[in-house]
């Protein structure tokens, strides 16, 4: 069976990746397997660049290929905010909820759905010892719901209305989201990278 690790302690991303990969043969591992790993901090001004630190600090610290995950909210209206601050949006504590509110709170008073376009991405990094980092991005277009609605999925799932299917991430289910998602998308392009290599 394929090894790789997730290098990511989020357990939201983490079922995520299980769901993709196992199907694909891939024994997936994270950080949550890993309580006392190194904390990689997330220095760069790009998804891409975040994704390619935590890809190649935990790729080095295990000697094991890995694919780090960094992703994140853009606005419109708040000019691509959150953006790779989505995690911390509302304070280090990395609240979902808090940051939910923020973002409704910043979107106060702007009531048409158009203008509250935004979009999910979500950038990945494959790092294997020894080799050339290789990058990927996925999107998911979309709108900041003005109340959110839903339980499933995590983050800002329950605020974001997902373009054509007008009803927001959260109402999802796993496999539905799995279908159409930002992180769906760019797992689906490293696969070929991998088969590829
Ligand atoms: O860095 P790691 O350990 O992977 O975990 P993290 O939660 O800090 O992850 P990021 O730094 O990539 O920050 C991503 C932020 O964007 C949010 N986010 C990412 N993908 C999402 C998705 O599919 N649905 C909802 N919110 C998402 C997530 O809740 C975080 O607030
Ligand atoms: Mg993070």
């Amino acid at each position: 069976m394929k090894e790789i690790i997730i290098a990511t302690k989020n357990k939201g991303k983490v079922k995520e990746f299980e769901a993709l990969l196992a199907p694909l043969g891939y024994l997936v591992q994270s950080l949550l397997d890993y309580p006392d790993s190194i904390d990689v901090e997330e220095t760069g001004t790009t998804f891409e660049e975040n994704a390619i630190l935590k890809a190649e600090a935990i790729s080095t610290h295990y000697q094991r290929m890995t694919i780090a995950d960094d992703s994140g909210l853009a606005i419109d209206y708040l000019d691509g905010k959150p953006g790779i601050f989505s995690a911390r949006y509302a304070g280090l504590a990395k609240d979902d909820q808090a940051n939910i509110n923020k973002v409704l709170e910043d979107l106060t008073g702007v009531d048409e759905l158009e203008s509250r376009s935004a979009r999910f991405i979500c950038a990945l990094a494959l790092s294997i010892p020894g080799g050339k980092t290789k990058t990927v991005e996925g999107t998911c277009e979309g709108y900041i719901a003005m109340k959110q609605q839903g339980e499933n999925g995590f983050g800002y799932d329950p605020i974001f209305i997902v373009k054509n299917l007008n009803k927001t991430m959260a109402t999802l289910s796993k496999e539905e989201k799995n279908r159409i998602s930002h992180r769906a998308e760019a797992l689906e392009k490293l696969i070929d990278i991998i088969d590829q290599s």
